[in-house]
């Protein structure tokens, strides 16, 4: 059954503590905004005022207040690259990229075949975006059209904000997850014609990555792509030195692994490629051209041992850059936990790292990935015009955070030290376009 949230019409308050990052600290440095006693005025789940408490409770003095003080208020966090069939396997760990998959990750997405283990899955998958803080997700989803109806009506449930699609493959992996280009673009179409732009949901192209898809396979996502208005395309690239090696291989006409999936035009405005650990700068360039995204996932680079993610290579070229959890080459869904772990591998990196401050951590977290999803007039801030997409933390009384939280000396030190320690018990409550979409307890 799908649930429709009855979002209040009248305007509402929340007074708390917020943060926020409507511009990029990476070419602002005066970036973060932070309102010790702030006030958020929202009314159908849209901000229509943010500011000083007094400023905004003046605009709407017989509003109804929700009180957060004591916490901090973020906007909801933008996980740009997670992979629904993975959360069981979360932890496999002491194996490079392409061992993990055949033995840990891929034995269980054959498992989805089964329609009703998958929305067991899937269920699991979106509460665990739900307790973290995650309001918005690009979501790779499973090779088995039942498991992405079940995906998406289970993300109706949920109130996430999703983009996902059936991931595609047709070499190289377990034989019962191949497909075939026909079949493909046939599944595809019908889960566009079915989801895409229904409620929360939008659909992203989801080739797995080129190491198991053929060039027919690529056109296929390509048709698919150029046919709906508004789908995006997600795959991975780069992440690990064996499979560049591999993809150079199997596509000895490309110029390199970004050019496997350029030339099935799937590169552009609305295309997220995770990892991209291992990039040229050709690469970089062009993709600074697409106005495409990398997703960076810390968690998964440093479990996995792919590498460093050459931040400031990719901000020299101009390539955005958001976060992922990629769960489960991953360790967790916390976005918090994405921010440190992309801050100590930049802090590891020497000269070569960017020194990244608690708000380059925050906008990584929220703001960058709303953009990069293309949804950054929807989400990713607290500017008046955008959906209330909010995750309250509330550190638990006695906790080490909830003592920093009594006694730190201004926004920058409480934003680091939610940063460092801050986990899914923190996550007092979550909203989605107004909607609470968790409260815990
Ligand atoms: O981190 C990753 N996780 C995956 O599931 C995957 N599939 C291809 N390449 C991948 N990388
Ligand atoms: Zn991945």
């Amino acid at each position: 059954m799908t649930q429709t949230f009855q979002t209040s019409a009248d305007p509402v308050l929340y007074r708390a503590t917020f943060m926020h990052t409507p511009r990029s600290p990476f070419a602002d440095a005066e970036a973060l905004h932070a309102e010790d006693d702030g006030g958020l005025l929202v009314a159908g789940g849209t901000i229509l005022a943010s500011g000083p408490w007094a400023e905004v409770r003046a605009q709407a003095p017989e509003a109804p207040v929700t009180d957060l003080r004591g916490g901090l208020l973020l906007p909801g966090f933008v996980d740009t690259h997670v992979h629904y069939p993975q959360v069981r396997v979360v932890g496999g760990l002491g194996m490079p990229l392409l061992d993990w998959l055949d033995r840990n990750a891929l034995p269980e997405e054959a498992r989805l075949a089964d329609e009703g283990y998958a929305r067991a899955v899937a269920r699991e998958f979106l509460g665990a975006l739900a307790m973290n803080g995650t309001t918005t997700a690009l979501v790779f989803g499973a090779h088995y059209a039942g498991a992405m109806h079940a995906f998406f009506e289970e993300a109706a449930t949920s109130g996430l904000r999703t983009v996902a699609g059936l991931v595609v493959g047709d070499r190289l992996l377990r034989p019962e997850l191949h497909t075939t280009p026909e079949r493909a673009y046939a599944e595809g179409r019908t889960l566009i014609e079915r989801w895409h732009g229904r409620g929360r949901a939008l659909y992203a192209v989801t080739p797995r990555f080129s190491l198991s898809a053929s060039e027919g396979l690529l056109d296929a996502c390509g048709a698919l792509l150029r046919e709906f208005e508004g789908v995006r395309f997600t795959s991975h690239i780069n992440e690990n030195v064996t499979e560049v090696e591999v993809v150079r291989g199997l596509f000895p006409e490309a110029r390199d692994y970004l050019d496997t999936y350029e030339r099935a035009g799937l590169v552009g405005r609305r295309s997220v490629l995770a990892h991209n650990v291992w990039p040229s700068d050709r690469e970089l360039g062009a993709m600074a051209e697409h106005r495409c995204s990398a997703a960076h996932c810390p968690c998964s680079n440093s479990a996995l041992g792919s590498g460093f993610f050459p931040l400031r290579r990719h901000l020299a070229a101009g390539v955005h850059v958001s976060l992922g959890s990629d769960v489960g080459g991953g360790t967790g869904f916390s976005l918090l936990k994405e921010g440190v772990q992309a801050y100590f591998m930049q802090q590891l990196m020497g000269a070569d790292g960017v020194a990244l401050t608690p708000a380059h951590l925050l906008y990584l977290a929220t703001r960058a990935g709303a953009e990069a999803l293309d949804l950054g007039d929807l989400t990713g801030d607290f500017s008046a015009g955008r959906q209330f997409d909010a995750v309250h933390l509330s550190p638990p009384p006695g906790t080490p955070l909830a003592a920093v939280y009594a006694h730190a000396e201004g926004p920058g030190r409480l934003l680091a030290a939610t940063f460092a320690s801050g986990t899914q018990g923190d996550v007092a409550r979550v909203w989605v376009g107004g909607d609470e979409v968790y409260a815990r307890g």
